[in-house]
């Protein structure tokens, strides 16, 4: 294990460094010579055209996969296996529920792998069921609450188990748009309630513009970081006003940009050669 004293762009101890990342599945290379680093307490999202990577990095990120190249340190400590202290909540909340445990039964699951003792477990489970707003449901089963209900049961099985790092793969890409709205802002008030670091990718760019305080951008084949935006909104966003200042359109059309321009590059790339 390789530990570092860097500092963050803050001034701290980061939370999360990748340092000269780079991955491929065998001879096809996906990622390269990716760095970035995010602070304690830190939102951001990572965006990118299908195909760029974005959950392959994730997959690196929570210690599921090993990069090919490069390093990636959480709290300092090299990433080899899932840590202890990092969180990850998928897109297909109905596959990563268990549908024969009720929802206080899937928070307290991973619990109990994790060596604590029922009561405690169970009391993790109801505070974090209230903390997402699913007091009521804690005796429902998976397949009797809405789409929406069971990513907030997702959620508040990442929280009850106290990480200091969250990891959201595409998390609110299979619900309706008022209930994205809805979960979004309480990924924003947990944040901010618990201070800890959320690293979200989505496709949407207004989503990625709304949540975060950076957005990492990647482009290119292999993807390389095509620009990191500082979203300078202020922490308190509303799903109204946030979106109705002329700086959000401003970041939205940056990002658009930069991601409509690898899309662009690579059907230039594919196309056929004249004769
Ligand atoms: N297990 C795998 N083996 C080989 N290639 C893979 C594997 N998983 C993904 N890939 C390829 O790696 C590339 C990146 O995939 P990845 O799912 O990380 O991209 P993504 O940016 O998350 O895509 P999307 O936005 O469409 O979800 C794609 O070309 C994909 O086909």
């Amino acid at each position: 294990m390789t530990t570092t004293t860097n500092t963050d762009a803050r001034g701290g101890q980061p939370i999360l460094e990748i340092d000269g990342f780079s991955f491929a599945y065998g001879e096809t290379q996906i990622l390269q010579d990716i760095n970035f680093t995010a602070a304690s307490g830190e939102f951001v999202c990572i965006v990118g055209p299908s195909g760029a990577g974005k959950t392959t990095l994730l997959q690196c990120l929570a210690g599921l996969r090993r990069p090919t190249a490069g390093q990636i340190r959480f709290k300092g400590a090299e990433i080899t296996s899932p840590p202890a202290g990092l969180a990850v909540v998928f897109q297909d909340y109905s596959r990563s529920l268990m549908p024969w445990l009720s929802a206080k039964e899937n928070i307290a699951l991973p619990l109990k792998s994790a060596g604590i003792g029922k009561r405690e477990r169970e009391a993790k489970a109801v505070a974090a069921l209230e903390e997402v707003g699913l007091a009521a449901a804690a005796d429902l089963y998976p397949w009797e609450l809405s789409g929406g209900m069971q990513q907030r049961v997702a959620i508040a099985r990442a929280l009850a188990y106290e990480p200091a790092l969250v990891i959201m793969d595409e998390p609110f890409a299979s619900v309706d748009a008022q209930t994205r709205a809805d979960l979004e802002d309480l990924t924003l008030r947990i944040k901010e309630h618990r201070g800890i670091t959320v690293i979200l990718v989505t496709h949407d760019i207004d989503e990625a513009v709304y949540l975060s305080d950076r957005v990492l951008a990647l482009s290119g084949r292999p993807a390389k970081v095509a620009d990191i935006v500082e979203i300078d909104l202020g922490s308190q966003r509303d799903q109204i006003t946030t979106k109705e200042r002329h700086e959000f359109a401003g970041l939205r059309s940056r990002l658009y940009r930069l991601i409509r321009r690898t899309e662009q590059q690579e059907t230039v790339t594919l196309l056929p050669e004249a004769h």
